[in-house]
């Protein structure tokens, strides 16, 4: 039988063909947490009295909801993880100058037809570059660390075309956020989403990040691109080797297939208080802005902070404006491109590698009566600092012309 990248990925991690719906166990190439669940993790490993993993090299562990230390319980929290870094001895830990975990994730370690599972739902976003990624809870997370193994329902493929290239200040958000607009937050319950992408070059792996960190939103056990040469490029760039690409067999049967020509696409904005509130940035354009937010494991990437550069050169944000590269390595990056400079002298306030402000945790928690612009990706009550805070989830382009104009402005109006 043709085989889905699902169904491939998961029939060798467990040994032998699967179908939807099937119950498995399966072999984990890589698991991963970061501070804030990684407590957890060990806390369960300690109570359980184990004291090795399975494999040394295939645990990840990246400061990231807690970098740097805030207040003193997330200082523990570091220095308890440290000392189980040490005692373990692993190799694959990131301190907090290295970058939020999902990035890191994808930056230097996955890889196309992985098994990837980490403490935090947003472990999707390695699905970018074709890995089956999937966020579970600190107890899964623990068992996976210690066996190696996890156990899954294998869910059912579901198919996205993305045909053409996309307009001017359009990313990979739109495509995320007209998913959402299309099908709703709860839609592929039980389902992966395999994307496939008729130009590759046109949808570049910093788009593809972005929609496979919302493949949760849509509620997908996993959200993969299928590898093609982006996908070659992109870890070739990033890790100076070229990877061995895993497809779907031609003739593979999907439950349902849908196609989003890229050129039609306009701007979206998911309004309060959900991700799949979505209207049209024109919808809601002129509403004033106290804060915009550009960063998070959605988008933080290069050319995230290049858009954002773009729009704001040699010019002054007319709001509060906090930007933050999701690592060191893209951080690095668009500091050597000049971007940074161009950042901070049009008034934004920027730093490094931290979720801070996504989960109204540090560095700019929003305030009552406060309405943010945000390339971050949950919108709920609450989720960025106050209950009475607005947040608007927008690409970067958006929401830089918005810190320009003190108001939800679109891109294609002023640039
Ligand atoms: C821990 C938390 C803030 C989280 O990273 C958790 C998660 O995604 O599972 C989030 O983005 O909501
Ligand atoms: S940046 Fe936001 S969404 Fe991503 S892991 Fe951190 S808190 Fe979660």
């Amino acid at each position: 039988m043709p085989q889905t990248l699902t169904e491939k990925i998961l029939s060798r991690a467990s040994g032998k063909e699967v179908s939807p719906g099937d119950v498995i166990e399966a072999k984990t190439d890589i698991v991963a947490f970061h501070d804030l669940t990684g407590y957890h993790v060990i806390e369960v490993m300690e109570k359980a009295g184990i004291e090795k993993v399975f494999d040394k090299s295939k645990i990840v562990i990246a400061f990231d909801h807690l970098a740097p230390p805030p207040d003193i319980r997330s200082a523990e929290i570091q220095v308890m993880i440290r000392k189980f870094v040490k005692k373990m001895g692993l190799p694959n830990f990131h301190d907090i100058n290295f970058g939020i975990m999902h990035e890191v994730l994808l930056e230097k370690y996955a890889l196309p037809g992985q098994v990837i599972v980490a403490a935090d739902s947003h472990t999707t976003t390695s699905g970018a570059v074709g890995a089956f990624a999937q966020g579970m809870g600190a107890s899964d997370i623990a068992a996976a660390t210690i066996t190696g193994k996890t156990w899954l329902v294998v869910p059912t493929p579901f198919k996205v075309e993305l045909k053409g290239s996309p307009g001017k200040w359009i990313t990979g958000k739109d495509v995320a956020l007209k998913l959402l607009q299309e099908f709703k937050a709860d839609y592929f319950n039980g389902m992966s989403i395999e994307v496939y992408v008729e130009n590759p070059s046109a949808f570049p792996m910093d788009y593809r990040a972005t929609v496979s960190n919302m493949g949760i939103e849509m509620n997908a056990d996993a959200l993969m691109f299928i590898p093609d040469e982006e996908t070659k490029n992109y870890i070739k760039t990033m890790r100076g080797y070229e990877p061995a690409l895993v497809t779907p067999d031609p003739g593979a049967k999907y439950t349902d297939e849908y196609t989003i020509e890229l050129g039609k696409l306009e701007p979206l904005v998911a309004a309060p208080y959900s991700v799949d509130n979505v209207k049209t940035v024109n919808e809601v354009e002129g509403k004033e802005v106290d804060q915009v937010f550009i960063g998070s494991c959605t988008n933080g990437r290069l050319s995230d902070i290049e858009i954002a550069a773009k729009i704001l050169k040699d010019k002054k944000v007319k709001t509060r404006c906090i930007a933050i590269p999701a690592s060191y390595e893209m951080f690095k990056r668009a500091m050597d491109l000049g971007y940074i400079e161009t950042l901070v002298n049009a008034g934004c306030i920027v730093t490094y590698g931290t979720c801070g402000p996504c989960l109204g945790g540090h560095f700019g928690v929003a305030g009552p009566g406060e309405t943010i612009v945000s390339t971050s990706n949950r919108n709920f009550r609450g989720r960025m600092g106050s209950n009475d805070s607005k947040v608007y989830l927008a690409n970067p382009a958006v929401a830089a012309a918005s810190a320009l104009e003190g108001k939800i402005t679109d891109p294609r109006s002023i640039a």
